[in-house]
C-alpha cells in the first residue's frame, strides 16, 4: 500500500450464511476498499469454524464464529441482516468495543428501537429498512405525492416478498407508511389497517391500508396506491437482485467512516436530506 492509500474499512458480517449475509461477504471481498474482518454466525450452526467465503470458492481467512468479541475483534464496522433479537445482542458488544453499526434488520418494536437510538449515544449507527437507493428515492416521491394529493385519495400500500420472510409488512412498507402518515399530519399508529376480512363497513378515508403477499423467490416489490374517483396514482418499487441492499450497506459504511457516533438513516447516506 502506498503512503498516500487510506486503509481498508474492516468490515465484519452478522448473520454472515443468510440471503443477505452471502451477498455481503460478496460484496466486501469484490470492493477494493473494503476488507473483511470478521463473520458470525449463532451458536450450534454447522457453519463455526468455516472459512467465510468458502461458499464462493474462495478463501477470505476469516473463519465464522459464534463469539460476539472475537468476531468483531479488528473491525471499524459491524454489517447487521439478522433478526432484531439478535442484533440487539449484537449492539451491545459493539457499544462496548466502539465497533460502528449498519442495521438492515427490519420488525423492531418501538422499546427495541429506543435501545438502538440509546446506543448511538456512544457509537455511529447506519440504519435503514431498505438500503436501495432506489426504493429510498421512492420515500422522497411518496412525501411529494401525499402533500399533493391530500384530499380525496384512499392510500394502500401493497408489498411482496419471497416465502422465507418472518416479519408482515415489511420494514419498507412500514417506512412508506411512515412518510406517507407524516407528510399528512397523521400518526400511522392511529391510522394504520393491517388486512380486512369479513364485514368490514366503507372504507375511512383517514386509513392507510396495508397488504401483504408472501410466495416464492419474489426479492421485494412495493406499491403505494392513491385511489381517487376518476383516477389511480401508484408508485411502484421492484427488486429483483439483493446486490442493490449490499451495495447500499458499504456505502452507508463508507459514509459513517470517521463518525464517533450518532443514529443515521439511508437518507443521510445518499444525501436526500
Ligand atoms: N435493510 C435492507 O435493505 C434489507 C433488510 N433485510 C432484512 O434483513 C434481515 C435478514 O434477512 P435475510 O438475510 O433474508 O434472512 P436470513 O434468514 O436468510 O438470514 C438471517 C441470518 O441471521 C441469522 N440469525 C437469525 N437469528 C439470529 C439471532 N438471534 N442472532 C444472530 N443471528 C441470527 C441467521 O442464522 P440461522 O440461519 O442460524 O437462523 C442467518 O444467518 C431481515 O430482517 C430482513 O427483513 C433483508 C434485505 C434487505
Ligand atoms: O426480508 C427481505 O427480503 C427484505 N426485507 C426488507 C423489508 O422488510 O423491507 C427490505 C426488502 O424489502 C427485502
Amino acid at each position: 500500500m502506498s503512503p498516500s492509500t487510506p486503509a481498508p474499512l474492516r468490515i465484519a458480517i452478522a448473520g454472515c450464511t443468510g440471503r443477505m449475509g452471502h451477498m455481503l461477504i460478496e460484496a466486501v471481498m469484490a470492493a477494493d476498499d473494503c476488507v473483511l474482518a470478521g463473520a458470525l454466525d449463532r451458536a450450534g450452526s454447522p457453519a463455526i469454524g468455516q472459512d467465510a467465503s468458502a461458499f464462493l470458492g474462495k478463501a477470505s481467512g476469516v473463519a465464522i464464529t459464534a463469539d460476539l468479541r472475537t468476531g468483531l475483534q479488528g473491525a471499524d464496522c459491524l454489517i447487521d441482516f439478522t433478526r432484531p433479537e439478535g442484533t440487539l445482542a449484537h449492539l451491545a458488544v459493539c457499544r462496548e468495543l466502539g465497533v460502528q453499526l449498519v442495521i438492515g434488520t427490519t420488525g423492531f418494536s418501538d422499546a427495541q428501537k429506543a435501545e438502538i437510538a440509546a446506543a448511538a449515544e456512544d457509537v455511529a449507527i447506519m440504519m435503514a429498512p431498505n438500503m436501495s437507493v432506489g426504493v429510498n428515492v421512492v420515500l422522497r416521491l411518496l412525501d411529494m405525492a401525499a402533500r399533493a394529493l391530500n384530499e380525496g385519495y384512499d392510500i394502500e400500500i401493497i408489498e411482496a416478498h419471497h416465502r422465507f420472510k418472518v416479519d408482515a409488512p415489511s420494514g419498507t412498507a412500514l417506512k412508506m407508511g411512515e412518510v406517507v402518515a407524516n407528510a399528512l399530519g397523521r400518526d400511522l399508529k392511529e391510522c394504520a389497517v393491517y388486512g380486512r376480512e369479513g364485514v368490514t363497513g366503507e372504507r375511512d378515508p383517514s386509513t392507510i391500508g396495508f397488504a401483504t403477499i408472501r410466495g416464492g423467490d419474489v426479492v421485494g416489490d412495493h406499491t403505494v396506491l392513491f385511489a381517487g374517483i376518476g383516477e389511480r396514482i401508484e408508485i411502484s418499487h421492484k427488486s429483483s437482485s439483493r446486490a442493490t441492499y449490499a451495495q447500499g450497506s458499504l456505502r452507508a459504511v463508507r459514509f459513517l467512516a470517521g463518525k464517533a457516533r450518532g443514529l443515521y438513516g439511508m437518507n443521510d447516506v445518499l444525501g436526500l436530506g
